[in-house]
């Protein structure tokens, strides 16, 4: 929990122990209080250096305590304590300073980083503010401004601008603990400095400066937070650290972290946290799992296919240090690709200070025979089976016989390609999303051949390229996709009811999605599902041309982006989408006219009554509609836990994080009502089969709404894919 040695005679040395990342559980609080007491009345004591053991300081408070009830002794008093102290303090930061740890790092007279130490207020991110006097002292020690950009976003900083910023005072290479030793033996008995090194006694200057800068930090954090109430919080934290003296400031961060510690939005964000990190706790039906499963080394990997997935992937490798073989088939499309990717390369290393981009590590070339010897392929070509199948079988030739072959599909079934190959088990899906260098998910698809090498190495490559892997199983469209496209359907029949893109996107942007679903089907082109629709046989010459246009394989269809797509209005591309864009690649939305008159149009060709959609339909039908395909996922074994359900969705689908994902959603809702209110409208659309309950949320209703972690004991037979 915590050690108490003595060091040099006079230096009491408190190291945090709580592996594995010295968070400040009620057992670490206790004993830190304890020693810390212990060592500040020991009259031999003349000074105290603080560290965190295994070379992290601390991570702050333990998450998994959030939510339960108090217990043990709280931060504040004991950085009081600690801060009052006439022996000076000196905090030796390795590794993390986080939260409540940077506070008590804070609360100590003097702080010295080791030179690849991070330090921040993340509190933010998990719904909450900086609550055990953060929010008061470091504004005092670095300004209202730089406090202000730091907490309202989380960001944290390196030990060099720690230094720059004033939060630390010297940086090390060497040994941290010892040099905070010697400085600690330095500072002994300099009284008058230890005095002005208590932040709580400092005065912010509050200039008409500090004022504009807390008024335009409050517009800008509405503007990005979505609806999450935690960054506006923080302002109003720092507003009070701005015009009111030390004491008043406090018992202003005390009401409010009281407001934000239970609160749903802080529930939801404190659940993300942790979802993030199971999604990488992968098994298999076979038994494998990610601490059982090998990874292969990768260090040469091929990428085929040059267009905007291929150009993201290619770039994503390229920053993490591996070499990459990009293959075109086309002079002119390799021309272009290779033109794209230097571009997005020199623009990063511009963006990070650096002169030279690692271009060393890209070979551009016409010629497949040049990946023989890769390690893995990412196929990332055009979303066309034949080709997908011509591909694969060709790499088996090319490539040596230990090659992963991985393909980039958003939705096409993994196992008939790795059927066409002689390595069934070193055949994965690596879904990336667009743009790839950009995005953080990957959705890593394994079917039954895929060996659990295979998805190991898929998930550490991931994992290498900053990316959140999650492991799912082969279906069309995966998860992501497949909850998509009931989303995409319930928004295009909202149309056909009565409302307009605009309207719908409004509602879920205020819902907290970062961009309307008619907005984002614009910027990613509406072609794209049009041939999707094609090829799975919604449209085109297979089609009867008896069966009605609303009507495809036994339910409702709403040819809606069919009609467009075939006008030519594709999207931002064209000019022209769901929206009306200034010139073809314009980037600024404009509800149509045009767009309602078509509408009006469209209704009156197929007699539908216009009616006014309420805000709470938009929501409900989209959001409850993805959660029951969702209970079909998880019952069908396609996705392991709702929490990687609810990952895929944060990190790849713009879900507002503060509301945890559609899995978590539904549960804060409470599946009573979320069942209730898809009975409703499966009543009223009989027509819609995706509306009608699924036969795991009815379970879990008459199970009485468990938590989401324990919806994986009321699957039946578990194991069926994941
Ligand atoms: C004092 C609390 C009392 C509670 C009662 C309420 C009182 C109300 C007053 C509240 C005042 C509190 C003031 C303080 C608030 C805080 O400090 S909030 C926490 C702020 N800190 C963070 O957000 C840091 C979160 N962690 C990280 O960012 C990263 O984990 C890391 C530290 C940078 C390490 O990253 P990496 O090396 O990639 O490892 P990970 O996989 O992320 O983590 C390893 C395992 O450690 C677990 N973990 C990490 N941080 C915490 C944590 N703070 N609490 C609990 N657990 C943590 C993480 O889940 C991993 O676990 P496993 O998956 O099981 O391996």
């Amino acid at each position: 929990m915590a050690r108490y040695s003595r060091t040099e005679g006079t230096i009491a040395l408190i190291t945090l122990s709580n592996p594995p990342v010295n968070a400040l559980g009620a057992a670490v609080r206790r004993t830190i209080t304890d020693i810390m007491h212990r060592a500040l009345t020991d009259g031999e004591v003349k000074a105290v250096v603080l560290c965190g053991e295994n070379g992290t300081f601390c991570a702050g408070a333990d998450i998994r305590e959030f939510g339960k009830p108090p217990s043990g002794p709280a931060l504040v008093p004991l950085i009081h304590d600690m801060e009052a102290s006439e022996k000076p303090v000196v905090a030796a930061i390795e590794g993390v300073a986080l939260g409540g740890g940077l506070e008590i790092a804070l609360g100590c007279h003097y702080r010295i980083a080791h030179a690849k130490a991070r330090l921040g207020f993340p509190e933010v991110m998990l719904g909450l503010i900086p609550g055990a006097g953060g929010s008061q002292r470091l504004p005092r020690l670095i300004g209202i401004p730089a406090a202000l950009e730091l907490i309202t976003t989380g960001r944290l900083v390196s030990a060099q601008e720690a230094l720059k910023l004033g939060i630390v005072d010297q940086v090390v290479d060497g040994n941290t603990i010892e040099t905070a030793v010697k400085f600690a033996l330095n500072v002994i008995g300099v009284c008058r400095p230890l005095l002005s090194r208590r932040l709580s006694e400092r005065t912010p200057a509050f200039s008409v400066d500090a004022a504009a800068v807390l008024e335009e930090g409050m517009a800008r954090v509405k503007q990005r937070a979505r609806g999450a109430f935690a960054p506006v919080v923080c302002v109003q934290a720092l507003r009070a650290a701005a015009t009111l003296p030390y004491s008043r400031g406090m018992e202003t961060e005390e009401q409010l972290i009281n407001m934000l510690i239970d609160s749903s939005q802080a529930r939801a964000l404190q659940y993300c946290f942790f979802a993030q990190r199971n999604a990488r706790k992968w098994s298999l039906p076979s038994g494998a799992r990610w601490n059982n499963s090998k990874p292969r080394a990768v260090h040469r990997v091929g990428v085929v296919g040059l267009g905007t997935m291929g150009r993201g992937i290619t770039v994503s490798l390229v920053k993490a240090g591996i070499s990459v073989v990009a293959v075109e088939m086309e002079e002119k499309q390799m021309d272009l690709g290779m033109r794209a990717v230097l571009g997005m390369l020199e623009r990063d290393a511009q963006r990070r200070g650096d002169t030279r981009p690692p271009t060393h590590l890209l070979t551009f070339t016409l010629s497949l025979q040049q990946l023989g010897n890769v390690d893995l392929v990412i196929e990332a070509v055009f979303e066309d089976m034949a080709l997908k199948k011509r591909l694969f079988t060709e790499l088996c030739n090319v490539c040596k016989p230990s090659t992963l072959l991985c393909t980039n599909t958003s939705g096409l079934d993994v196992d008939a390609l790795a059927v066409v190959t002689h390595r069934r088990s070193l055949v994965v899906g690596m879904h990336f999303f667009a743009p790839a260098n950009v995005m953080k998910l990957l959705e890593v698809v394994c079917g039954p051949h895929s060996s659990a090498e295979a998805v190991a190495t898929a998930m550490t490559l991931g994992k290498r390229l900053g990316k959140v892997g999650v492991v799912v199983g082969n279906c069309p469209g995966f998860v992501g996709n497949r909850m998509m496209k009931l989303y995409l359907d319930q928004a295009y029949f909202l149309l056909e009811e009565g409302a307009a893109p605009e309207q719908v996107d409004q509602v879920l942007e205020e819902f907290g999605f970062t961009m309307g679903i008619f907005k984002v089907s614009d910027l990613s082109g509406l072609d794209v599902g049009w041939r999707v629709r094609k090829a799975s046989g919604l449209i085109g010459p297979d089609v009867n041309p008896k069966t009605p246009s609303r009507w495809r394989q036994g339910c409702r269809y709403s040819p809606l982006p069919d009609l467009l797509c075939e006008q030519g209005h594709l999207g931002q591309k064209s000019g022209r989408g769901w929206y009306l864009y200034e010139t073809p690649g314009g980037k600024e939305p404009k509800p149509d006219p045009a767009m309602h008159r078509f509408l009006q149009e469209y209704r009156s060709r197929y007699g539908l009554t216009p009616r006014h959609v309420h805000a709470h339909e938009v929501i409900e039908r989209c959001t409850y509609a993805m959660a029951n395909e969702g209970f079909r996922i998880l019952e069908e074994g396609i996705a392991a836990r709702a929490e990687d359900i609810d990952v895929i969705y944060v990190f790849g689908y713009g879900w507002p994080r503060h509301r945890g994902g559609p899995m978590f959603h539904a549960a804060q809702v409470g599946l009573a009502t979320v069942l209730q209110r898809l009975e409703h409208y499966h009543q009223l659309h009989p027509d819609v089969p995706h509306l009608q309950p699924s036969p795991l949320l009815q379970r879990l209703v008459e199970a009485g709404s468990p938590p989401v972690h324990h919806w994986r004991e009321h699957v039946q037979h578990l194991h069926s894919h994941l």
